[in-house]
């Protein structure tokens, strides 16, 4: 346990940075030819499926199209070659940025026409890549392929098999280092939040399409660099090297290693390669195999030797005492103040077909105030929500904050204008800690690129330290810090919710919308919301609570909108609406003139309860 808890003590890059380096000296202590080349076959398929894992295990989109990348980095670099450009960095740069480019030429179409079109784009395009070199047959040679690749260059001198080799495996460390780095980094969390839903993603300020892209065409690159390796490594290219087959096999070696995980790419191909591809009775039924591997993966194996993996090492870190939690801090912080802004909506409408949502709706909801939507279920209230959000368009009307419009804004905009939500179902991403889960919501703040992050530049530590530092400081309002490294979706209802409020708060929002919040919550978390709502409030920011809880609603709201049937039949503060006979009427189907308070809230409840 004593080595378990000094490997756990060094960072986590080391153990997997010391297997490249034992892999990387291995020719040094006699390596035979066939062992280095499946070594090196290794590593680029490695570089292929860490592609998929980024599209696919990070950003969540079903994309087939690494085969394709793969062969147009490595036709690049055999034409590149053959031109007399052998300088191998030179090759893996111009292979690299072609393959980039076919990913964001292919991903743009596949992605704005939605849904399942990714996948079929990426699927047909890795059907087309032997017709489309058949096309172009005077420069790639059509099916005969491409010869006459000469060796590698590196700044002038020819790399000999064991030079090359070191290049391989260098190639990949670096391209390894790089995703773990784009991955920790805010870009990492984002992928992941657009993977658990694009909805999400826009709530908290990503822009959905370009995220997507960005996965999708990022993960061709190491596919280009791969490429350019193997077309040195052979010096001979055949189109049937870039066949379905291969696409299959990167994604079984995806889905057995781990799809969401970094190194999860590199075991995947390691087994892949160095297990059944030595077989050639293998090679004849390759399909098949692969489709088996893909079960197995998927089905036995959910998550990959990656998930298989991180339970042995949860499991290690328990054995040797390193799993304590420290408790709950007794005593929140006061929030420090808000700046919240009104939310001003006005004869706004919409239908769904035949259907009259909305219906000439106008709500005010001010700073310092906490303001209540309530109204019994499908009279509008998620709709009118998603309005404010920019997930639906409105047919009518203005829906301003602060005085800024909203209403025509896409979602991840009206998110950067300072409007933040909650869910009616808990959204989290997995695969993230608490706090990551909090620091989500500053997706739409300062930002630091992609180079920042692979590179670790400073604008990169400032920006993840202030991430930290304010997910930290909002953790502790709700009374979280003790689960900070608690992975985010395995906590329980309410302590998902509360980390909802956080995330949500964490960017100081102009406008709060807390979506039935207390739905599925016992009586001490309600308390624990209640109290944390109306500390929000003093701290003087916008509230606008949709609710069914209307104990809590009547303890809380400033100000109640009723809505019935898409229309606002009543408004007011609690002591009126609790009196309307209208509103008695829409929730209880009786007409009383007389009802008070504490029998409305208890019939109210009870009816909500049958609900
Ligand atoms: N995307 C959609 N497509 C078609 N109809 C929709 C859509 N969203 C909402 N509606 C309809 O609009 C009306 C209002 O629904 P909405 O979900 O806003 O009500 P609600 O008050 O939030 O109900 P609940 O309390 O059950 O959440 C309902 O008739 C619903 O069927």
């Amino acid at each position: 346990m004593v080595v378990w808890r000094t490997l756990r003590a060094a960072p986590s890059w080391v153990p997997p940075l010391l297997i490249g380096v034992v892999v990387l000296v291995l020719p040094g202590i006699g390596l035979d030819f066939a062992t280095s080349r499946q070594i090196q076959l290794t590593c680029i398929l490695a570089l292929i499926v860490s592609g998929l894992n980024l599209s696919l295990g990070y950003a969540g989109q079903l994309a087939l199209g690494q085969a394709a990348m793969y062969a147009a980095g490595a036709y690049t670099a055999g034409l590149m070659s053959i031109a007399g450009y052998t300088d191998i960095l030179l090759q893996l740069l111009v292979a690299g940025l072609v393959a980039l480019a076919v990913g964001v030429l292919t991903g743009i179409p596949g992605l704005r026409l939605g849904s399942w079109s990714l996948a079929m784009t990426s699927f047909f395009l890795v059907l087309l890549v032997p017709d489309v070199l058949s096309v172009f047959e005077n420069v790639t040679g059509g099916h005969s392929g491409l010869s006459g690749i000469a060796g590698a260059t590196l700044f002038g001198s020819v790399l000999d098999p064991n030079s090359f080799y070191i290049v391989i495996v260098i190639v990949a460390i670096l391209w390894f280092a790089v995703l773990r780095n784009i991955v920790v980094s805010r870009h990492g969390v984002a992928f992941r939040v657009l993977k658990q839903s694009p909805v999400l993603a826009s709530s908290v300020g990503i822009s959905v399409f370009r995220m997507k892209l960005l996965g999708y065409a990022l993960g061709a690159f190491p596919a280009g660099l791969a490429g350019a390796l193997f077309a040195n490594l052979d010096g001979y290219l055949s189109p049937e090297t870039f066949s379905f087959t291969l696409a299959t096999s990167v994604l079984a070696a995806s889905i057995l290693g781990g799809s969401a995980s970094v190194y999860g790419a590199a075991v995947g191909a390691a087994i892949i390669q160095l297990g059944p591809n030595q077989s050639s009775a293998f090679q004849q039924y390759a399909l098949v195999f692969y489709g088996a591997f893909l079960i197995a993966g998927g089905v036995l194996l959910g998550g990959g030797f990656a998930q298989l993996f991180r339970r042995l090492v949860a499991r290690l870190d328990r054995a040797a005492g390193l799993d304590t939690q420290p408790t709950a801090s007794a005593v929140a912080p006061d929030i420090p103040a808000l700046h919240g802004a009104e939310l001003a909506v006005s004869g706004v409408a919409k239908a769904f077909g035949g259907n009259q949502a909305l219906r000439d709706v106008s709500i005010t909801a001010r700073p310092g105030r906490v303001t209540a939507l309530i109204g019994p279920n499908g009279s509008g209230k998620t709709t009118m929500l998603n309005m404010i959000c920019g997930f639906y368009r409105t047919d009518a009307g203005r829906i301003t904050v602060g005085g800024t419009q909203l209403q025509r804004l896409p979602a991840h905009h009206v998110a950067r204008a300072g409007v933040a939500r909650t869910f009616q179902t808990p959204n989290l991403p997995e695969g993230v800690s608490v706090l990551e889960a909090v620091a989500s919501g500053r997706c739409s703040t300062a930002r630091a690129s992609l180079l920042d992050a692979v590179l670790r530049l400073p604008r990169f530590r400032r920006v993840r330290d202030a991430d930290i530092a304010e997910a930290l400081r909002v953790l502790e309002l709700v009374g979280m810090t003790h689960l900070r490294d608690a992975e985010a979706v395995s906590l329980p209802l309410g302590m998902r919710r509360l980390l909802e409020v956080a995330r949500a708060l964490v960017t100081r929002p102009s406008v709060l919308l807390l979506d039935e919040a207390a739905s599925g919550l016992d009586e001490d978390e309600v308390d624990r919301l209640a109290e944390l709502i109306r500390r929000i409030r003093d701290a003087g920011g916008t509230v606008l609570l949709v609710e069914h809880n209307f104990r809590l609603i009547l303890a809380l709201a400033d100000e109640i909108f009723v809505l019935a049937h898409g229309q606002v039949i009543a408004s007011g503060p609690p002591e009126v609406i609790e009196r309307d006979p209208r509103v008695l009427s829409e929730y209880l189907g009786v007409r009383s003139d007389d009802a008070r308070l504490p029998e409305v809230a208890d019939a109210l409840e009870t009816k909500a309860g049958e609900r």
